[in-house]
């Protein structure tokens, strides 16, 4: 994540955003960028046309009190038809010029942030999209945090460009030419003195200045390492005061700030030099040209008013490598920050949502036909191999087996959340990979082991199985879930909020939440997922009996992990590594001596 950091004098060592190397490759990847723009060219256009203006009202200052100076010293300026201007007018011109300035400013902002608005709105949503609809190897292979990062911190980055370092690029070069052209025409002579005097000293104070970066950013990484030992040690405290040893931790802390200290003295000595550098090596020159200058003013080649001028576009020009200095970071870190946006949006999506799918209609047949399966993120453990079933409409099958299995695996390949190693599932005689994704997942519904409620009220969470429910439906999915009762309780009935700024549910109240949500979505398909965890047996009858009314009339797989629950199966799978090695009736397999299912059997009735 991009945060910026202290160092340990306090000094701001930049954020560590992805910073590219500049180059024609880098630059014309991250002005893809720039199409997110488009929709905004004219408010776009119409910011730069007021700030060229308001950069060259700037630019007018010097040459102004210039002539104010010239005027002062006896001087006066002449208009084309001879009339000598005073100083009063000069003020009221100046007057004039900076509240046009002002308005010009105002005007630049207010269309540039519109565009940078309206252009990170287009772009965050667009990472959003994506990211819903990216298929979920590619969350197993990036974290969350990762993730989350590129629709913040990297976003932010491209904001800041857009209403800020680009304007500010745009205005530092112009002054930086300008510049150069009015002091040329203030006087050549002294021009190419001080071109020759300064340009020296500023490459010197670039490289010095980098040189600082880089011990400034070892001081910080000094620091971050002495905050791990903190928190390291302070959460596993218990373990630290177990083997007693505070006195060994205290030493590695204390050694670890030494290096710090360290690290700060030598990046504060660079600092020290740079300073003393810019003020002898900086000032110097200005003195240098000063000298220079005094010497042309007392030969009659410049007025004092000349001197005025070119004494402050070289301040602005100063300025202005300085700032061009500081956004070269800037525009390395924007252009790091849109590839690595460009690189989420050009992943390819599930292909979900196709426009024109035609609605599916789907009865339950499930079968399974040599199933081979590895998980994208670790391709040589085979999770599945060889899995062969079929259910009828209907049906309810129970999948049991010990933990690691491939049980869950097994039904989330039902939703087709992975592509098949080998083998095929068919759905109703179709196989399920040519299906719609959106269409097939419509028609299955899932209660998980936990479930997951969004912040929100109940009232939402329950129409997440259908969003478009009314209250009526509502109440009554919640009845038949047996969750009415508690949320009846609630002094805010559907309204109660849940999540982390609400109420927190128990565990089997938030399973019927979980029902009342299949119970909405009304599947032809269900997958439970019984949860290991026991619920006090007033909770597990209610949850029992709701999953029971919810399995009527559809295609049901449990993962079953209560013997109830099995009893009640048409079919039981046993699965073990990947594998059924045992598929029949509670009756049948029960009586099997020495299979597994007889075991496991066995060792829930001993639990028990
Ligand atoms: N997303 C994943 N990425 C990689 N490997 C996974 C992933 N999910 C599960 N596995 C591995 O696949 C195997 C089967 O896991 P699965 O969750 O299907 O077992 P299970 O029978 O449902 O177990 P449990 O009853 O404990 O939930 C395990 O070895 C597990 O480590």
């Amino acid at each position: 994540m991009a945060r910026s950091g202290l160092n340990t004098s306090g000094n701001d060592v930049g954020t560590d955003a992805p910073k590219v190397k500049l180059n024609k490759e880098s630059f014309r990847q991250g002005l893809r960028i720039f199409r997110f723009t488009l929709p905004y060219r004219t408010k776009f256009i119409i910011g730069l046309v007021l700030l060229t203006l308001s950069s060259a009202t700037t630019m007018a200052f010097p040459w102004i009190i210039g002539k104010l100076a010239d005027t002062a010293s006896g001087h006066p300026v002449a208009l084309p038809n001879g009339t000598l201007v005073t100083i009063n007018q000069i003020a009221l011109a100046f007057a004039g010029l900076i509240l046009i300035q002002g308005l010009f400013s105002f005007g630049r902002i207010w269309f540039f942030t519109q565009v940078s608005e309206f252009t990170v709105r287009d772009i965050r949503q667009a990472l959003y999209q994506k990211f819903v609809t990216l298929p979920i190897p590619y969350f197993e292979r990036n974290r969350v945090g990762a993730i989350t990062s590129r629709i913040t911190s990297d976003v932010s980055v491209i904001q800041d460009s857009f209403s800020l370092t680009l304007a500010e690029l745009f205005r530092q070069v112009t002054t930086l030419l300008a510049g150069i052209v009015f002091i040329m025409v203030v006087s050549v002579k002294l021009s190419m003195f001080m071109l020759l005097t300064f340009p020296p000293i500023v490459v010197l104070a670039m490289v010095f200045g980098r040189k600082i970066r880089v011990l400034a950013k070892a001081t910080q990484d000094e620091l971050a390492k002495t905050n791990v030992i903190v928190e390291e040690t302070l959460q596993g405290i218990n373990t630290v005061k177990a083997f007693t040893n505070e006195q060994f931790e205290t030493g590695r802390y204390t050694s670890s700030l030494t290096k710090t200290v360290r690290a700060a003295l030598r990046s504060n000595l660079y600092r020290g030099g740079f300073v003393s550098f810019v003020i002898i090596g900086l000032f110097g020159g200005i003195v240098l040209v000063l000298w220079r200058a005094a010497t042309l003013v007392q030969s009659g080649q410049m007025t004092i008013g000349d001197l005025t001028q070119f004494a402050l576009y070289t301040i602005f020009i100063g300025a202005s490598v300085a700032g061009l200095g500081e956004l070269y970071g800037k525009v390395q870190s924007t252009l790091g920050s849109s590839e690595r946006i460009l690189e989420i949006l050009d992943e390819p999506a599930e292909p979900t949502h196709r426009p024109g799918a035609t609605p599916l209609q789907i009865r339950g047949d499930i079968a399974y036909q040599h199933v081979a399966f590895r998980y994208p993120t670790r391709p040589d453990l085979a999770v599945l191999k060889d899995i062969t079933f079929d259910i009828q409409a209907g049906e309810k099958v129970a999948l049991v087996g010990p933990s690691g299995a491939g049980k869950s695996t097994i039904v989330q390949l039902l939703m087709q959340f992975y592509e098949l190693s080998g083998g095929k599932i068919f759905i109703d005689g179709r196989d399920a990979a040519l299906l719609d994704l959106t269409e097939l997942r419509r028609h299955i519904g899932i209660v998980p082991q936990e479930t997951i409620l969004f912040g929100g009220t109940i009232r939402e969470n329950i129409a997440y199985g259908d969003t478009s429910a009314t209250d009526a439906e509502i109440i009554r999915a919640a009845k038949q879930a047996n969750a009415w009762q508690f949320i009846e309780s609630f002094p805010e009935g559907l309204d109660t909020l849940v999540g982390e700024r609400g109420i927190k549910l128990s565990g089997g109240q938030r399973q019927r939440i979980a029902i009342a949500r299949a119970i909405l979505k009304n599947p032809a398909i269900l997958i439970l997922d019984e949860a290991t965890s026991a619920l006090d047996s007033e909770s597990e009858k209610l949850v029992q009996s709701a999953m029971d009314e919810l399995m009527v009339g559809r295609t049901s797989i449990i993962i079953a992990h209560r013997l109830s629950t099995i009893r009640k199966a048409d079919k039981i799978l046993v699965i073990d590594s990947g594998q059924i090695v045992e598929q029949g009736t509670h009756e049948e397999l029960a009586h099997y001596d020495n299979g597994l299912y007889a075991n496991l059997l066995k060792l829930q009735f001993e639990l028990s």
